[in-house]
């Protein structure tokens, strides 16, 4: 079977090389344009990536001629969005327009009301909204977003908890580092320190989270009826964000049945080359999980949880770049293909 044609625009970043990394290889895509700025355009991607991924840079990119964003420079079915939000707000629609699949990582359009924000083991069936999109965009092309990467982390781990019945939720992250960019925070504000402000990051938990669990009538998402409240920090991690979840339940269970629920969370996605063989991971030893150990399981797409207590409490905990960003999209591209969007 021919392989799908994916660009990436925004491939040098942080993010963008976290999707070259997931794409390498990868059993149904093919990468068949990488897109940048004007500083990087013209020249071979391995001259201009400046690759900060502590694996070799995929042989098949290195000669690649980077390109300016522009959709028609690019020869793909679908492209992956790493752009800083504002670009985004006016490239994606533009490269919808055009025909293509925009699968985005950006903030700029989670929210709107026609365009998806999902997660393939909570909410698959918000890809009906792309069916409203066209419709009312009058576009051939179509946006999916995935959530911010504390959102994903947190919403994961809360759809096993449906079923107790969620009346409120508060969350403290402690976030790491490359979720700020690459030359986003200067060492001398991370190191030795915490701090309590992410600008935006605590409306985004709120907001979304409520989308991504509200319920689809085939037109429009009514968003969950719980509270969610959350309290946003930077630590000195490089990768992976830990997050301290209070649930508050009305089946008021006890941590053992939590603990179960987890455990048997299955969302029957392992036929997705990108979906880990445990979406939640449990660890029940008293100081797990922790980013350096934990962040890279299920190739960086597993979400780990730990110290599950009265409450109901939790940590849960996931790479931020991989299943908080590029890893979220190319699974969202996957389960786009699964349903014939592709
Ligand atoms: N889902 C989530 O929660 C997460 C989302 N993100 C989002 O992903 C996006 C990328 O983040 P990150 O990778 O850290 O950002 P970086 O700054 O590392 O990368 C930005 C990319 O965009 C390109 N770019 C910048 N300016 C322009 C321009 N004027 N025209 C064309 N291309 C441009 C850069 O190209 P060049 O190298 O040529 O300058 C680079 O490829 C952001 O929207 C961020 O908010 C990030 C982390 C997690
Ligand atoms: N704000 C996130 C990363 C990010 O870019 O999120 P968003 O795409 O929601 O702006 C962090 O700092 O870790």
């Amino acid at each position: 079977m021919a392989k799908i044609k994916v660009g990436v625009l925004g491939a040098t970043g942080n993010v963008g090389q976290r999707f070259i990394q997931a794409l390498d290889n990868h059993p149904w895509f093919e990468i068949s344009a990488l897109a940048a700025s004007e500083r990087s355009a013209g020249k071979k991607y391995g001259e201009v990536a400046d690759w900060k991924i502590g694996t070799e840079i995929p042989e098949a990119v290195e000669d690649i001629e980077v390109v300016t964003i522009d959709p028609k420079k690019i020869d793909a079915d679908i492209v992956f969005s790493a752009l800083p939000a504002d670009l985004a707000k006016t490239i994606e629609p533009a490269f919808a327009q055009e025909g293509f699949v925009v699968a985005s990582n950006a903030a700029s359009f989670r929210m709107e009301e026609d365009i998806p924000l999902a997660i393939p083991e909570v909410n698959p069936d918000h890809l009906g909204l792309i069916d409203v999109q066209k419709k009312n965009r009058k576009w051939d092309g179509c946006i999916i977003t995935n959530p911010n990467c504390s959102t994903i982390m947190m919403a994961v781990t809360l759809k096993p908890l449906l079923q107790f019945g969620i009346e409120s939720i508060n969350v403290a992250t402690m976030q790491a580092i490359s979720g700020a960019g690459y030359n986003g925070i200067y060492a001398m504000s991370i190191y030795d320190n915490v701090v309590p402000y992410i600008g935006g990051e605590e409306e985004k938990i709120q907001s979304e989270t409520l989308k991504i669990f509200g319920d689809f009538d085939g037109s429009k998402v009514k968003n969950a009826p719980f509270k969610v409240s959350a309290s946003c920090h930077r630590v000195p991690v490089i990768d992976g964000h830990t997050e301290a979840v209070w649930a508050t339940l009305a089946k008021n269970p006890k941590p053992e049945d939590v603990r179960d629920a987890f455990l048997k969370f299955d969302p029957g996605l392992s036929h997705l080359p990108t979906e880990p063989k445990h979406p939640i991971i449990v660890r029940d030893e008293p100081d797990r999980p922790q980013p350096r150990l934990d962040r890279d399981m299920g190739n960086g797409m597993s979400v780990s949880v730990g110290r599950i207590r009265e409450g109901i409490r939790y940590i849960a905990l996931g790479h931020n770049t991989i299943r908080g960003a590029a890893g979220a999209s190319v699974l969202n591209a996957e389960l786009l293909k699964e349903k014939g969007y592709l």
